[in-house]
Order: C-alpha cells, then structure tokens, then sequence
C-alpha cells in the first residue's frame, strides 16, 4: 500500500532519541516570578528586576518571567511596547536588563516574554539568558492564540503577531531546556520533540486568558510533563503575584524512567512523532 510504505520510508529516516547531557547543575534551585503588568514600561521592567533579583536572593539558579511581561497584553499594546532585542542595547530595554542580572547574578533566566519588533514584523518572544549574560536563544511564540468564543472571549493574536517557525532547545548550566510560550503548551508534539532531543526541562511562561484558561493550565502542564515522565507538582501559586521556588534534582528523572519504562516500551513499529527539523537536518 502506497500510504503504508510512505510511513515505513519516514520511520526509516527518524533519527534516533539524543540522550540528555550532565549540566553542570543537575541540583539546583529553580524560581519562577508572577508578575502583574502595568501601563508603564519603565515600571513593569523595574518590577521585573526587583522580582529577579528576590529569587536570586533566595538561592535560585534558575530564574523565569511570566509570558508579555513588559507589556499590557493586547494587540493594541504589541506594536507600541515592542522592542528590537537583535539591536539589544537602548533599542531593548528589557532584555538589556535580563542581559546584565542574568550577569551579575550568575543565574540562567528563561526571559518570559516581551513584544519583539523585527523588520515590518512582530513576534511573542521568549530570550534565555546565560550566566555570562549572553542570549543563548530566542524562542517565537509557535502557535498564536486565534480564539472567538461568542460572549465570551475574542482575541486574534495574529491580526499584530508573526508566529514562529522553530522550536527551541537551549543548553544552559542548568541542563538542556525546551522553550514554548502559553498557547503552545496545548500542542503535545512539541513538548514530545523536546523530550526526544534530550531536554532536562521545558519551560512554556504563560498568560492564559480567564475564560479557557482556568480549568486548563495546571491540566496542561501535568500532561506535557507526565507524558514525558516528569509528573509531580513541586509548588504552585495563587492569582497573586508571588514568587515560588523549588528545588529541582535531575537524578529523580532518571529513577522515574527505570521505574516506568514507558520510553523503551514505546510501540515504534505501530505509530512513531516525526521530528520534521531534525529529519531534514540530516
Ligand atoms: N494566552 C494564550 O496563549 C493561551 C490561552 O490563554 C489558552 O490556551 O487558554
């Protein structure tokens, strides 16, 4: 059958899962900041580093901002808020200041994410931060959040947003990480191409809305990581702003993964994820 030996050549070509690297951290503390937003970008990047700066504080090495942090989430906003992060310096101000912390502080921080300016185009983007200060990756929002619920909830992110045409996988001192932002979480494939990249963690910063959001955000998160054996809840937050930090040991994973042996059990003979950017890479 046509379809059959199509499938059968694709399986054929699929690259193999990468193991995951030792980090030079596989203990470590991990802080995540929720962060209110206000009309004043001057503010919202002053609250953002005080928050930064207050988990680093309490011994994070690893440290994340919330999805559009610098910005009133809007499309009306985008345009006005967003910034030229490739020209850096005066041109962006909010990754010019998780440039110097992330340098100062010696910590790695998944940037959340800011309005991007590009050219004529505009992206949601996420910046990770390496403890040099450099910026080890740029991850653009994949799927953008189209959604028309009637009396409920419109919002076309594409009308000001470009989506991104990559995932991303980023090696930092804290392990191999995978980057989505918010809606990108409800796509499992790509959390699953993480996975079989060899990535440690994958951070997705969100700004889910109140009308599909509530019952699913914490779903969302327990399934992309249960179907990649990570699982367990660690800490949790409220609607408030807050600032959680947890302690993050990577030998847990490898224990979970000999207990459950769901990986070496996978049926790759039956069905099989084709990674589409390492296949043609190859
Ligand atoms: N804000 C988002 O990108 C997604 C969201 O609110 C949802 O998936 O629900």
């Amino acid at each position: 059958m046509a379809s059959s030996s199509l499938i059968n050549s694709e399986l054929a070509r699929s690259p193999p899962a990468i193991p995951m690297p030792t980090p030079p951290l596989t203990n470590f503390k991990i802080g995540l900041c929720q962060l209110s937003v206000t009309s004043d970008k001057t503010k919202n990047i002053a609250h953002a580093r005080t928050a930064i700066q207050n988990a680093a504080a309490q011994g994070a090495k690893l440290v994340l901002l919330p999805e559009i942090w610098n910005s009133p989430y809007s499309n009306a906003s985008f345009p006005v808020y967003a910034e030229d992060i490739d020209a850096g310096g005066d041109a962006s101000p909010s990754t010019a200041m998780l440039s110097e912390l992330s340098r100062l502080l010696n910590i790695t921080i998944v940037g959340g994410s800011i309005p991007e300016r590009s050219g004529d185009r505009l992206y949601n983007t996420c910046c990770v931060f390496g403890t040099d200060g450099k910026l080890k990756a740029k991850h653009r929002k994949i799927h953008l959040f189209d959604i028309d619920i009637p009396g409920k909830i419109t919002f076309i992110e594409s009308e000001t947003l470009t989506a991104g045409e990559t995932p991303t996988i980023v090696d930092t001192e804290v392990g191999r990480i995978g980057i989505g932002i918010c809606y990108d979480i409800r796509f499992p494939e790509l959390a699953m191409i993480y996975a079989a990249r060899g990535a440690h963690l994958l951070c997705y910063p969100g700004a889910f809305n109140m009308t599909t959001g509530p019952l699913h955000w914490e779903l969302l998160q327990r399934a992309r990581a249960t179907d990649n054996q990570f699982g367990e809840v660690l800490a949790t937050t409220e609607h408030e702003e807050a600032i959680i930090i947890a302690e993050i040991d990577y030998s847990i994973l490898e224990q979970r993964r000999t207990n459950l042996p769901v990986t070496k059990q996978r049926r790759g003979d039956l069905y099989q994820l084709v990674d589409l950017q390492r296949l043609n890479s190859h």
